[in-house]
């Protein structure tokens, strides 16, 4: 075993050789790095032995195009945009410049921030952080993941103390705004992942928001397989001369070479059938299937875990809460074969092993969103497959658009016997939504959030909802008729460009749900909801009877009319249920993910029996329309006088003033003490009415105190919840004390103590599986021979300690 002395020795010695290390890295990145034409591997480039180290335990030896094309620049400190296929490895053209940069400048706890990476969704930070975790593991920085659906208190408490932070656009500017001590005047590094997607109109806001905090002398980055060259959206990042690095701006295609692709005219009430069967024919399979809303995964999901295909289903969608939303990308992410039902959520930069099929069930928005999402699966040097169901309206608009992206995709046609199969879905759906009124609900909005989605798309030669049969597609959701629609302009112009702009609103990615987003969001719903009321505009469904009012301003249907009177008449229950989506409760079992349909529709006539002529007593009738017009003074001209009465306990009316005859009154005594008594009676009502007030309000008080103390034992518990404490943590790397600069708080201290349990998950490091921990503890405890004393008290005994740890 290496005496004390060894080790100082030993320390020193690594001190001086990081030293070495650092000087010949400063000088080998001062720009150009040479010779990196020939490179081939990681350990050829200017980056640490540490690095290099982190990247060989992850299987990293051989650098992809992207990686050999991007890392000498962002070492050197240049700005870059970086574009490269989906799957290519662009992960890691930037996490390696950025510890890489921060280790060269020996970055510590006392620095602050120094690296900020920012991804679209959560899942997608979850991922970053874990690559970042994995390569970055011989490092001691202090690295965060800040995403929403996280205990706040304890992203607050510890976002001061990161030096790296991966997260969401909408937490991060949360914590700017809300976070006391968070700082990010020195950071030195900005990287934008799905840089397109960060910068394009849905969180436009947010990242101008953000970048207003950021100091303006840093390096940026921004990766995607789509990149942006916008010069504003450049200008609005501060970009310096961006170098743009592209692998495949010359290549034959935009999608990686293992991909086959194929596209499938299917009529759209066609689709779920052919969907369930493809299921049933590949059951061994691993797919992704991308639907156009959350309500439609919703729909699909249900319905066919309901039909039970023989294969694990799953569902994912930013309606979904965090923690469900982790143990599905946890689960799919194990399993060999499943399919993962989804929205564009889980259309970028999410990295599944293994995934053979990515299904299109419902046509992307443009070629761009297509090239993501078909990027799921042949990802590095894997092979995969991808089909894209079209629409015969979609077909021409969409199939042009893929070519001119370089997109190579092949027709298959849907088999007759396909189309002729013996027992269609359809039947079944219909089976679900007739036993179960939720299906039916789920149908109706499905139904509705597609249709909507179809309308908001900006192409209007490829996506045309008056090409679409609706009832035909109604009937194959299993409903019994086309919930009738239509269409509202939107007022704010801004957020329908949101839309129409392709890229997706907010409430379709992850990140920016965070409870107070959601607020604001709803907010804004019920706003333009009112608005909406007042002014409808554009018709696109025409068959619904029209009758004009009056002063010709509101055009109304009848049977919206009728509607409008839903607190009126029996109708008005299941009314609500249907229509009025301000009121639907969050937790309603099936209908907890919601877009915001009734921004831009309303429904004319639901999709439901009216039932039976019996009306129930006590319904109030609804009022003719002649007496709604009639004055206030019209209505009580003929009523007259009121008189005011008071009603006793037996409910017996009685004359609000009621005089006592003078006989009666003075035979109760004079005045004087009649008022004596009175003041007396009335006083001990009083002082009784007084105790039993003062006792009420002790009891008040003590339940406040009691729920104050149950909140607080609650925040506490919240504090040791494991899984946040992974989401957001210090980091350490004990085997690394010795550097200066370490951020370890004395857990990753080569501390001689005991190795208990809890003591070994704290010296555990953030890289660090428990199993390699547990393997690490195993060899050092071999390694050392635990001394273990009392506290010494006087100076004798101190010096007896400091002979027994030299061994003397
Ligand atoms: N140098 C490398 N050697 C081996 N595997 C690599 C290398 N670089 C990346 N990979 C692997 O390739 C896969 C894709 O990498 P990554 O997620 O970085 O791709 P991407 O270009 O960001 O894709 P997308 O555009 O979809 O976000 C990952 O599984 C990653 O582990």
């Amino acid at each position: 075993m290496p005496s004390t002395k060894t080790k100082k020795v030993n320390r020193t010695d690594r001190r001086q050789t990081e030293k070495e290390e650092l000087a010949q890295l400063e000088e080998r990145c001062k720009h150009p790095i040479l010779g990196t034409d020939t490179m081939q591997q990681f350990d050829e480039m200017p980056i640490s032995q540490k690095t290099v180290s982190g990247l060989k335990r992850a299987n990293f030896i051989k650098m992809t195009d992207i990686q050999r094309k991007a890392l000498p620049l962002g070492l050197c400190g240049k700005d870059i945009l970086g574009a490269a296929k989906t799957g290519s490895g662009k992960t890691l053209a930037f996490l390696v410049p950025m510890i890489e940069m921060l280790y060269r400048q020996k970055w510590g706890p006392q620095d602050g921030l120094g690296a900020l990476i920012i991804s679209p969704t959560r899942e997608l930070a979850v991922q970053i952080f874990e690559v970042l975790r994995k390569i970055g593991r011989e490092h001691s920085f202090s690295a965060g993941l800040i995403i929403g659906g996280k205990d706040w208190k304890i992203e607050r408490e510890l976002i001061t103390k990161m030096n790296i932070l991966v997260c969401t656009p909408g937490r991060l500017l949360q914590h700017m705004d809300q976070s006391a001590g968070f700082d990010c005047d020195n950071l030195q590094l900005l990287v934008l992942d799905e840089a397109d997607r960060i910068l394009d109109m849905g969180f436009k806001k947010t990242i101008n928001a953000i970048v207003e905090n950021l100091p303006r002398q840093r390096q940026t980055m921004l990766f995607s397989a789509t990149q942006t060259k916008s010069v504003k959206d450049l200008a609005r990042l501060s970009l310096k001369d961006p170098e743009y690095v592209a692998v495949h701006e010359k290549a034959e295609h935009s999608t990686p070479k293992n991909l086959s692709q194929y596209y499938m005219v299917v009529p759209l009430d066609q689709k779920l059938d052919v969907m369930f069967n493809f299921i049933k024919t590949h059951l061994t399979s691993k797919a992704i299937v991308f639907l156009s809303s959350c309500k439609q995964v919703r729909f699909v999901f249900e319905t066919f875990c309901k039909l039970h295909p023989g294969v694990p289903l799953l569902e994912l969608h930013g309606k979904q809460k965090q923690q469900k939303r982790a143990e599905t990308y946890a689960k799919f992410a194990a399993q060999k074969a499943a399919y993962l039902f989804c929205t564009d959520i889980a259309a970028r930069g999410l990295d599944f092993a293994a995934v053979n099929w990515v299904i299109q069930l419902d046509c992307p928005e443009d070629p761009e969103t297509y090239i993501h999402r078909v990027g799921r699966t042949a990802r590095y040097e894997a092979s995969g497959q991808a089909m894209l169901m079209l629409c015969p309206s979609e077909e021409a608009g969409m199939v042009s658009g893929l070519e001119k992206a370089k997109v190579p995709i092949q027709e298959v046609k849907l088999k007759q016997d396909a189309k002729d199969h013996k027992e269609p879905i359809q039947k079944q759906m219909q089976r679900l939504c007739f036993n179960d009124p939720e299906i039916k609900y789920l149908g109706q909005k499905a139904f509705i959030s597609y249709m909507r989605s179809v309308y908001l798309q900006k192409d209007k030669v490829t996506f045309d909802v008056n090409a679409l049969p609706a009832e035909t597609f109604a009937s194959s959701l299993g409903l019994p008729g086309a919930p009738k629609i239509k269409f509202v302009e939107k007022k704010n112009k801004e957020k329908n460009a949101v839309r129409g702009n392709q890229k997706k609103t907010e409430s379709d990615v992850s990140d920016e749900e965070d409870a107070q987003d959601e607020e604001e969001e709803e907010k804004s719903k019920v706003k333009a909801l009112d608005a909406k009321k007042k002014k409808s505009k554009k018709e696109v469904v025409p068959e619904a009877e029209e009758e004009e009012s009056k002063d010709g301003k509101q055009a109304k249907s009848k049977i919206e009319k009728m509607f409008n009177r839903k607190n009126q008449g029996v109708l008005a229950e299941h009314y609500t249920k249907l229509v009025d989506h301000e009121s639907d409760s969050k937790d309603k079992k099936l209908s907890t993910g919601e877009d915001s349909d009734e921004e831009f529709m309303t429904i004319k006539r639901v999709n439901h029996d009216l039932g039976g002529d019996e009306i129930p007593e006590g319904t109030i009738l609804p009022i003719s329309k002649r007496q709604q017009r009639m004055s206030k003074l019209e209505k009580t001209k003929n009523v007259g006088q009121g008189e005011k009465l008071l009603f006793d306990d037996e409910g017996r009316a009685h004359e609000m003033y009621e005089l006592e005859d003078e006989a009666s009154f003075h035979a109760k005594g004079d005045a004087k003490s009649q008022q004596q008594q009175f003041l007396e009676k009335e006083k001990k009502v009083m002082d009784r009415a007084d105790v039993d007030d003062k006792a009420l309000s002790k009891e008040k008080l003590r339940e406040k105190k009691a729920k104050r103390k149950q909140r607080e034992k609650e925040e506490m518990d919240g504090y040791s919840d494991s899984e946040d404490e992974e989401m957001v943590v210090t980091l350490g790397n004990p085997d690394e004390s010795g550097d200066d600069y370490s951020m370890d708080d004395g857990q990753g201290s080569e501390s001689e103590g005991d190795s208990g349990e809890d003591e070994e998950s704290k010296k555990r490091g953030w890289w660090q599986d428990k199993a390699d921990a547990d393997e690490k503890a195993a060899e050092s405890k071999k390694r050392r021979k635990i001394v273990e004393v009392d506290e010494p008290q006087t100076l004798a005994e101190q010096e007896a300690l400091a002979l027994k740890l030299l061994g003397l």
